[in-house]
Formats: structure tokens, sequence, C-alpha cells
């Protein structure tokens, strides 16, 4: 029955949820996990985006524990691509480690490999941390069950030095006891190729070092809710070994103690401890009862979407088979196995599309964003510029005086305000057509940006009238400028534009005084500038 967990109270938030969750999940709780992280997801209500990353890599791993592989597999690439999108380079690598550990279960192994790779370069830092443990514990079963033991051994072996390399060290315990699965997969594997398995020794040696680590008490998983599992993967795989080495006594012993350790929900263990029932049966040679464990097997790892198990319980049907000269049998097995095996290649293809879809789906996003940044900055530049001479426009001016002015009364830096009016612009309008009155503005506006200082502004205040505003400088340095324009303005070659044109200017100019506000400062440079306007310019 799923339970609907509503946070609310100032205890329940959704962080509390979350770690409560992993908590659960140690108690093999996973109902009750996958509950609290589901009412994380519902309270970061699609804005915020970090806990519903977080809530999802939780209910991917609640859904790994519990074998809903292929929820878990969509629930942990979005719970990467949310992280990826944060930027959160740590949360996209474990939700990276999930997955690349879901799509090896499920036989992605392509997928598997790929996703545990970026992990672990992600994973990467000075001082290695558990994350990077984790990543190549992936890697190494990923690399395993795609068929590359060797690659597989190797990732694995780095999981544990990496273990040991972290501060404080970590139980090297669960990259361990997946060797100890990667050597009796190669093993079976040469069963199947040669007839028989030549040695025993390193498997006999990583089973060893297992049990010692347990005895020792630092024989658990790194990752919460696998301690129950390591219960049962720990004599299992001792009766596995006992089977194989001919000890049919101790491999009994070994094989109740993991079927006593199975939980009450069905996982790929029981379809682990089948098939040591069916090795063990095969070391009696009796075939009817290995090939009924194998078929329990391979049923109950489909029911747990173990691919990989499901595939494996097929090829020692094929070879059990063929041991009893039952090549008919052997054949039809084969062709449920390739049969399964294009099923599983076909959902990894279909995977990959969904994969490629959601990266272009990134850049257009990406794109989107990045026009649309670049079009508020042009939106921002616009609400600031004069159309027509592309100097500052009067709010920008404002805007420079409100701040020059605060800096005058805080720091007391003297400021200075000159106002321009071109003389007799309406006649320039009236003898030279409006078009000639344009071409004078953007002038006027580029001879006055020419003449100044980087920190002075340029603004145009309204029709004909333009403002300098001169920071940190007093009346006396700023009428050296004024008149600089001024007479740039009168020499400059009008005749260029019209026949006949001659443009003046008038400058009126105020230095700001204790208590000025924009309007104040302004209105004297407007009355020192009527005071110098003649009727024909000055
Ligand atoms: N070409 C052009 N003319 C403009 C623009 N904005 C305002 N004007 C004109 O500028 C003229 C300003 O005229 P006035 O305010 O009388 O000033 P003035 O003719 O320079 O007279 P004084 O200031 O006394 O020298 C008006 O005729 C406006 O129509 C513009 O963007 N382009």
């Amino acid at each position: 029955m799923t339970r609907h967990i509503i946070l609310g109270d100032s205890d329940d938030t959704p962080d509390g949820a979350l770690a409560a969750a992993y908590a659960a999940l140690d108690q093999g709780q996973v109902h009750e996990a996958y509950d609290l992280a589901a009412a994380a997801l519902s309270a970061a209500n699609g804005d915020n985006l970090r806990l519903e990353a977080r809530a999802l890599a939780c209910l991917a791993h609640c859904d790994r524990i519990h074998s809903r592989l292929r929820r878990a597999s969509g629930t942990s690439r979005r719970a990467a691509q949310l992280f990826e999108q944060l930027g959160d380079a740590q949360g996209e690598a474990n939700a990276l480690t999930t997955l690349a550990h879901v799509c090896m279960l499920l036989g992605r192994n392509d997928e598997a490999v790929e996703a545990a790779l970026l992990s672990v370069q992600l994973c990467k830092t000075k001082q290695p941390q558990p994350p990077a443990v984790l990543a190549l514990n992936s890697l190494g079963l990923a690399y395993s069950w795609g068929g590359d033991h060797k690659r597989g051994d190797a990732a694995l072996e780095l999981a544990v030095e990496t273990a040991r390399r972290c501060e404080p060290a970590v139980s090297v315990f669960q990259p361990r006891i997946n060797q100890v699965w990667v050597e009796a997969s190669r093993l079976i594997d040469e069963r199947f190729h040669t007839g028989a398995m030549r040695s025993l020794a390193r498997l006999a040696s990583l089973v060893a070092e297992c049990r010692e680590l347990e005895r020792a008490g630092i024989g658990f998983a790194l990752l919460p809710g696998l301690q129950a599992f390591r219960a049962v993967i720990s004599p299992a795989s001792c009766a596995l070994l006992a089977t194989w080495q001919g000890d049919a006594g101790l491999a009994q012993t070994e094989f109740e103690a993991a079927r006593r350790a199975l939980g009450t929900t069905v996982t790929w263990l029981d379809a682990f401890v089948r098939w040591c029932a069916a090795e063990m049966a095969w070391a009696r040679q009796d075939w009817a009862a290995t090939q009924l464990e194998l078929e329990r097997m391979r049923d109950l790892a489909l029911s747990v979407e173990h691919e990989q198990l499901a595939c494996r319980a097929h090829l020692l049907l094929i070879q059990v088979f063929e041991l009893q000269g039952r090549h008919e049998d052997a054949l039809r097995e084969n062709r449920i196995l390739r049969q399964r095996e294009q099923r599983v290649v076909a959902d990894s293809l279909s995977h990959r599309e969904a994969l490629v879809s959601w990266r272009l789906g990134a850049r257009q996003s990406e794109r989107h964003l990045q026009q649309a940044l670049v079009a508020s900055r042009q939106f921002e530049r616009w609400s600031l510029e004069d159309a027509l001479t592309g100097i500052a426009n009067r709010r920008h001016l404002e805007q420079v005086l409100d701040e020059e002015l605060r800096l005058h009364a805080s720091a007391g830096q003297p400021l200075a305000v000159a106002l321009l009016d071109i003389d007799q612009f309406k006649s320039i309008n009236d003898r030279f057509t409006h078009e000639v009155g344009d071409r004078v503005l953007k002038t006027v506006a580029g001879i006055m940006s020419s003449q100044l200082r980087k920190r002075d502004l340029p603004a145009r205040w309204a029709g004909d009238e333009f403002v300098i505003v001169f920071a940190n400088a007093t009346a006396g340095s700023a009428a050296q400028v004024c008149e600089r324009v001024r007479s740039a303005i009168t020499s400059f070659d009008w005749e260029s534009i019209a026949a006949g044109l001659r443009v003046s200017v008038s400058i009126g100019l105020a230095e700001a005084m204790s208590g000025d506000t924009n309007a104040s400062l302004l209105h004297r440079s407007d009355t020192s500038m009527y005071r110098v306007k003649p009727r024909s310019g000055t």
C-alpha cells in the first residue's frame, strides 16, 4: 500500500525526509524510503531543481534496491541531467554511478560503461572520496557483464586502491566482493567454452579476503540499503566456491545461510541463491534438479528485471542440455537467449535515441538561454541609449548623476555638469531639412564624445540639448573641456553636410553644492547656459 507523506512541519523538511529515506533503506524499509523520497520530490514542486535532483537520485536508489530497474534507469538519468544543469558535478557523478549500475543489470552494457566512465572522470579529485570508489566499482561490474572480465577486475582493483587512499579510508569490501563475482563469471565462461575451470585459486583468495574483512568488522557496503545484500552474497559466494572445490558439506551449510538471509521481497539475490542450488545439483550430476533450479533462476531474474542473470541462466541451461546430449533443447534455449539479447539491444538503442533527443533539447535550451541573454543585454543597452545619437539618454544620465551626487555628498568628490544647447537649431531644421538637423545632432554628439575623458558622460537631454557630467572635476577644469568642445564644434567642416551650414553651441556650467539634487544642479547649468547664449550663439 502506498502511504502519502506530506511535508509541512518545520522538523519535516525535505532534507530531513531524504536523510530519513536513506536511513530507512539501511534498515531494509524500501517502501518507507520510497515514500519519503517521493514526498521530498513533490515538495520540490518543479521549481526547486536542486531538491528535485536530490529526490530523484534517492528514488532511483530505492528503485535499484527494490529491483525496479527500468524505472531506476529513467529516474537516475533525469537526476544526472538535472545535476549537470545545476553544475553539481558530485551529484551528477553519483546519479551516473546509479545509472551505470542499473543499465548493467538491464544488460545495456555500452550505456553502463559510458555512464560509469563519465562518473569516474567527474569524481577525479586529488584526495579521493568514497563516490570515486563507487564509480570504479560500477565500471568494473559494467566491463565484466559486458564480457571483459580482465578490464572489470582491473577497474575493481583500482576501486580497492582508491578506497584505501580515501581519508578516512573506506571499506574495500564492496569492490572485493564484486571481484569475487567477476572471477566467478570468468570461471563459468571458461567452463562454457572449454568444458572445465582451470584454477580456483584466485576465487578462493578473494573469498577468503572478504571473509576476513567481515570477521574484522569492516565487511560492509558503502551504499545505504546494501547491508542486507551482503548477508546473502557472502555465504552464497562461499557456497559456489565450496561446490566447485568439491566440498558438498560446506557448500550446503553456506547455501542454507544464504537462503536464511534472503528477505521477504524478491530481489536478484533470490536468483543468485537459485544459481548456487543449480551448481550444487550440477556437481552431483543431478541434471533434473540442475535444470529446475536454472529455470527458477531465469524466472526470478526476469521478475526482477535482471536481464544479465536471466541470460546467464539461459547460457547455463544450454550447457546442461549439451552435457546430456539434448542438442535440440540446447538449440531451442540458444534461440530464446538470442531473442532476449536482441530485445536488450533494441531497448538499449531506444534509450540512446531518447538520450540524443534530450541532448538536442538541452542544446536548444542552452542556445535559447544565450539568445535571451544577448537580447536582454541589448534591451538594457537600448533602454539607456539615445536612439538617434547613440550616446546616453536622459534615463541613463539621471542614473549616473544620482550616483555622482551620492559620491559628492559622501566623499566630497567634486562634480561639474554642463548643459549644451545648439544655437538656432530650429532654423537649421527649417533651412536645411530635418534630415540635416538629425545629422547635426549626431555630429555634435560624436564631437562631444571624442573630446571627453572616459569617466565623463555625454548625454542627450532633449531635442537639441545635451548634458555632460564631469565626474570628479571642478567647474574650472570642466570649463576648459567645454571650451575645447565648443571650439571643436564651431570649427567642424559643416559644409561637408550641407552647403552654407554653420553650427555653434552655447554651454552653461555648474558645480555641485551640498544638498544638490539632479534637478537643482541641472537647473543651475541651464540658467548659466542661458546667461551666455546670445540670440545668434556665443
Ligand atoms: N532634426 C531634429 N530636430 C529636432 C529633434 N528633436 C527636437 N528637434 C527640433 O529642435 C528644435 C529646437 O528648437 P528650440 O527649442 O526653439 O531651440 P533653438 O532653435 O535651438 O533656439 P535656441 O535654443 O534659442 O538657440 C525644434 O524645432 C525641434 O522640433 C530631432 O531629434 N531631430
